[in-house]
């Protein structure tokens, strides 16, 4: 076991703008007032989205309703893809200003984000995921065109806040990301869904069946995250030979079962994700 280095001494937060605070957006603002953040301002044109918010940070119903002299270092743009078109040509003003924009938007390529901020927006595009809203989440960012250094380690510095970064060259493997670490946490939480029906299934009752089965996916998170050793070596270390967990395994990892399935889940996000960008 590990023992972690101290964190080093981290850098302030810049001013940030933040357009739609749903599911997403919410867990990343989360993770950002937890690490202090001072200047926030929200779009946001549902209440009830905003809500748990609005007493921490300034929002906005929209870009129009922005305080006059907010000067944003960052705009994430955090709406559906399918929003995009109608949010984006209103934060033209602040590309202007010299803003840098990071994108979470799943498939919306730099190209067409910049032409829906007017041409000119300097755009980090990133995909994270929602254990951000603990600190613990994992994004892949692409920097786009014309985006400086300078602006790349401002994206970072609001990207680590909430967990591990890690830059990418090319920005088509963004699609592989959302597939895999975009999308990751719904198929843990898929897990400890089935682990507690089958846990029922089996007779235990159903509250001890939720907090087993809880339990046994953030404390296998936690032990994962802790330990030098591969996902495979702390597997067979549970799976004695002969014993209960190399039957089940048996039939998890038969040719047709998970090993297969989760490559053709991953393979089929990924086709949604390059769809998405038309
Ligand atoms: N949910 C997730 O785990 C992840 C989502 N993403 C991406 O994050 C984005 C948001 O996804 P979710 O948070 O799940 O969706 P969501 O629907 O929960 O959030 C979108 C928010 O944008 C707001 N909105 C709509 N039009 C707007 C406008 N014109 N101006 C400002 N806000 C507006 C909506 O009211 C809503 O609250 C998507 O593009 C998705 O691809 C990326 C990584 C993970
Ligand atoms: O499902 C989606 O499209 C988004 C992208 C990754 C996670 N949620």
């Amino acid at each position: 076991m590990t023992v972690p280095a101290p964190t080093p001494a981290a850098s302030p937060l810049p001013p940030i703008l933040l357009v739609g605070c749903g599911k997403m957006g919410g867990a990343m603002l989360e993770g950002w007032l937890e690490r202090g953040v001072r200047q926030a301002v929200v779009v946001e044109p549902q209440p009830a989205s905003v809500a748990p918010f609005s007493d921490r940070v300034t929002v906005c119903a929209g870009v129009e309703s922005i305080p006059a002299g907010f000067a944003p270092a960052v705009v994430v743009l955090a709406t559906k893809p399918q929003q995009a078109e109608a949010a984006l040509p209103a934060c033209a003003a602040f590309a202007r200003a010299g803003a840098l924009f990071v994108s979470i938007m799943a498939g919306k390529t730099v190209a067409g984000m910049t032409a829906l901020l007017g041409g000119e927006a300097r755009v980090v595009r990133a995909m994270p995921n929602t254990p951000a809203a603990v600190r613990q989440g994992f994004t892949a960012a692409f920097a786009g065109p014309g985006v400086t250094e300078e602006q790349r380690a401002l994206a970072d510095t609001l990207l680590a806040a909430i967990g591990e970064v890690a830059w990418l060259e090319e920005e088509a493997l963004i699609d592989p990301v959302t597939a895999v670490s975009g999308g990751g946490p719904a198929y843990v939480f898929l897990l400890a869904e089935v682990l507690e029906k089958a846990a029922i299934e089996q007779g235990l009752p159903p509250e001890l069946a939720r907090r087993m089965a809880r339990r046994t996916v953030s404390g296998s998170g936690a032990l994962l995250a802790a330990s030098p050793l591969d996902a495979a070596q702390l597997r067979v270390n549970v799976t004695s030979p002969k014993g209960t967990t190399e039957r089940a395994l048996n039939v998890l990892m038969a040719p047709e079962a998970w090993p297969k399935l989760m490559s053709e889940a991953i393979a089929a996000a990924t086709a949604r994700s390059r769809e998405l960008a038309g």
